[in-house]
């Protein structure tokens, strides 16, 4: 990818997501703006059905029907990808961008060896590789993603590696032709803990190893804390704060983000005590109130939260939040 100077390798402007149902337009994106430097990580974070997987999907252009990407741009390495038909857009998944699914199955062919699935992704897209060369270049490709013994790996199919080695194949896969912008949408989820912390510690080497653009999908702050350099928290489809993860996550300023922190478990605290929730649920899309959507959850709201949608307003370098008691405080300070 060419790339301009200065230009973020992404850049998102103003994308609505929507899916069209019996019942009505539910808006699973609205208004999102997001940029991503190379070797960067930005965490997009979200109770579930917030809409951070219908984002990512929105980015690589795979929203299924009834879904479909309504309005704004996607800026990827200066060119806005939305007009692009499907085969230039095909020319760009693998290449230019990759994602990885949160579940590794969903992403590998169980008739086939991984090595040749990794090996079929860099023939599509790069001309004149022989089948020898993509043979030694997937064999690369596992060392460098930490699959042991992978001359005997590079034949084996999927089920007889461990969920780890399968998110590895697959991160793999995603890296075969170097893109530029990887979309990881909660990629460890389903792994254990120790091999969580490991397959995310080999994204954030190889980011800064091939200089990538990361967009980690996540509920879990605990992994935005390691592992990323700004946070966007997304509520009911919408952007509610932004900024560099250590002063968000030391001073958060929207009451969302701050009950997230407070959600977090506390590896100290008694097993006998109950965990503390966010009261209340995330407002059906269909019904989403007219101000703020987190209003009726909210310890701070005011009447003019519920009537009034906040705009996203800036209160610090490379910060934002969307909330109106928050940015008056912020104004008088
Ligand atoms: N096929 C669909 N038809 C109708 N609505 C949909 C469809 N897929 C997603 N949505 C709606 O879009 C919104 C966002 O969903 P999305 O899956 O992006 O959330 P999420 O934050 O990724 O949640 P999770 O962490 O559970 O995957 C939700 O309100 C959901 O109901």
């Amino acid at each position: 990818m060419s790339g301009v100077p200065g230009e973020p390798v992404l850049r998102v402007e103003g994308l609505r997501t929507v899916f069209e149902t019996p019942r009505g337009t539910v808006t699973a994106v609205a208004d999102m703006d997001l940029s991503v430097h190379a070797g960067e990580t930005v965490a997009v974070v979200g109770e579930s059905g917030s809409g951070k997987s219908a984002f990512a999907y929105s980015i690589i252009r795979l929203v299924q029907s009834p879904g479909r990407v309504a309005a704004g741009r996607v800026v990827l390495g200066g060119r806005d990808i939305l007009p692009l038909d499907e085969d230039a857009m095909r020319d760009i998944r693998g290449r230019e961008m990759a994602m990885v699914f949160q579940e590794p199955s969903t992403s590998l062919n169980p008739l086939m060896p991984v090595g040749a699935q990794i090996a079929e992704s860099i023939l599509l897209h790069e001309k004149g590789v022989t089948k020898a060369q993509a043979r030694t270049r997937t064999l690369d490709l596992l060392r460098l993603v930490g699959i042991p013994a992978p001359e005997r790996r590079v034949d084996e199919y999927p089920h007889q590696l461990s969920g780890g080695m399968r998110q590895r194949i697959v991160i793999a896969m995603a890296l075969a032709c170097r893109p530029a912008l990887l979309l990881a949408d909660e990629p460890t989820t389903a792994l254990d803990v120790t091999v969580q912390a490991q397959v995310l510690d080999l994204i954030d080497g190889l980011k800064a190893e091939l200089g990538m653009g990361v967009v980690l999908i996540t509920h879990d702050l605990g992994l935005v804390a390691d592992h990323a350099q700004r946070v966007a928290v997304v509520y009911a489809g919408r952007k509610v704060e932004e900024g560099p993860v250590e002063q968000v996550l030391a001073d958060p300023t929207h009451p969302y983000t701050r009950a997230l922190l407070a959600c977090r478990p506390d590896p100290w605290q008694d097993v006998s005590e109950p965990l503390v929730e966010i009261p209340g649920v995330v407002p059906p899309p269909l019904a989403l109130p007219p101000g703020c959507a987190f209003a009726p959850r909210c310890v701070r709201a005011e009447p003019a939260c519920s009537e009034i949608r906040p705009t996203l307003d800036a209160i610090g370098p490379g910060r934002q939040v969307a909330c109106l008691v928050a940015s008056r405080e912020r104004a008088a300070a």
